[in-house]
């Protein structure tokens, strides 16, 4: 048991109210934490969506200084969201021990930072593995099976019953998927595909081939993948490697009669490319969760086409992935105060630092 006990401030918002945090702080973190502040930081979902994006945009440092971490200041541990943890934010908050962020995205943590105060910085991973992984599936049988479109014109008085693909509307069975990315999601869409009887290949430049192939899967180069795949499914993350890894000359090796699913991150394909490329008919479908800006804009040309299928960026919130986001969290921050382990430290190196050292010792990890 501590001798000393920490003060948490928990930062809920519109997809995760702060009880999701306060119920997990107190059923695991009780030994460890006696005071907690809690609040939510927004209740509407369309500021929240703005907010974000100025998040995600502006990086780490946004200058968002919440009225309500001054009511917290002595606060040693902060679990959130979205809620930027900017140099001003960690300045306000002089006793900052612990960082916990119940997503696996870090665009509004300076980590850099915190790691050179000495904050433990968590990231949650694969929370909502099971969510987007459904979703990627539906996205995809949506998409070449018209589901969306005859939605929306027998809800506009039309029974129709032809689409631009009607002649060749294909079937899972016997193609081929390829997903561009196999990590906690794309190990998920690989699994539960299996079952519709789909050829799966695999690139992902940092999984190793024989890891690929234990289960079952074929582990193809770029351009393989994206000249053989009837379907691809993009689950990689965003980084400046990964921006318009689907370019021109990536279409250009897709059949006409494939298709493109994102739910991963806009910035992975080149917008004007993929526009020109459905306006074309040089791929036969999209299906896309993700824009490059957020909302779609109302004279975007997508909203034009007629062979796509727009989503608002909803793969990953599911009840059960909101509940186990802080639960995640928590558990492992639990699991590094009392077992000294823990998998979702994203600056390990911190813990060799004096400070934190002498901390941790007080608190007896
Ligand atoms: N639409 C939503 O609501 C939603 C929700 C959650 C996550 N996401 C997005 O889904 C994506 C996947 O998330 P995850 O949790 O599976 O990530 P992850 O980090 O577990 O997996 C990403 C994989 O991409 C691989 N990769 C890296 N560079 C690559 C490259 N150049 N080419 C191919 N693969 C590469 C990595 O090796 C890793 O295996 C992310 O972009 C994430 O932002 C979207
Ligand atoms: O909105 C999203 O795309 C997801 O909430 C991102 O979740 P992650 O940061 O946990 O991948």
């Amino acid at each position: 048991m501590p001798s000393k006990k920490m003060k948490a401030l928990l930062v809920g918002d519109a997809m995760i109210p702060v009880e999701g945090f306060e119920k997990a702080t107190r059923k695991y973190l009780s030994d460890y934490v006696e005071e907690i502040y809690a609040y939510n930081w927004e209740e509407n979902w369309d500021r929240l969506q703005e907010r974000r994006l100025i998040v995600e945009k502006n990086g780490p440092e946004v200058e968002d200084v919440l009225p309500f971490i001054e009511k917290a200041i002595d606060a040693e541990m902060l679990l959130g969201l979205f809620v930027p943890v900017s140099k001003r934010n960690m300045d306000l908050m002089p006793n900052l021990k612990i960082v916990g962020v119940a997503r696996a995205g870090l665009e509004n943590v300076n980590v850099k930072e915190a790691t050179r105060r000495g904050i433990i910085v968590f990231n949650v991973r694969g929370r909502n593995a099971e969510a987007v992984s459904d979703f990627a599936v539906g996205l995809m049988i949506a998409e070449c099976r018209n589901i969306a479109r005859a939605h929306h014109a027998i809800k506009n008085g039309i029974w129709r019953k032809e689409f631009s693909n009607s002649d060749w509307t294909p079937e899972l069975n016997g193609k081929t998927v390829g997903l561009v990315g196999f990590g906690y999601i794309g190990k998920l869409v690989a699994k539960k595909l299996s079952g519709f009887g789909v050829n799966i290949i695999i690139y992902d430049p940092f999984v190793k081939k024989e890891k690929v192939e234990e289960l079952g899967f074929r582990h193809v180069d770029k351009d393989t993948l994206f000249r053989e795949s009837d379907f691809i499914s993009l689950h990689a993350r965003l980084s400046k490697d990964t921006k318009n890894l689907v370019s021109e000359k990536e279409l250009s090796l897709m059949k006409p009669t494939a298709y493109l699913i994102n739910t991963a991150r806009a910035g992975l394909i080149d917008q004007e490319a993929l526009t020109n490329a459905l306006k074309n008919k040089k791929i036969a479908g999209a299906g896309l969760d993700v824009f490059w800006e957020e909302p779609l804009p109302e004279n975007s040309e997508f909203l034009e086409l007629d062979n796509v299928t727009l989503t608002t960026h909803i793969a990953g919130t599911t009840k059960e992935a909101l509940t186990r986001s802080p639960e995640l969290l928590v558990r492992d921050i639990e699991k590094f105060l009392s077992e000294g382990k823990a998998d979702f430290i994203i600056n390990p190196e911190v813990l060799e630092k004096e400070n934190v050292k002498k901390w941790l010792k007080e608190l007896k990890v």
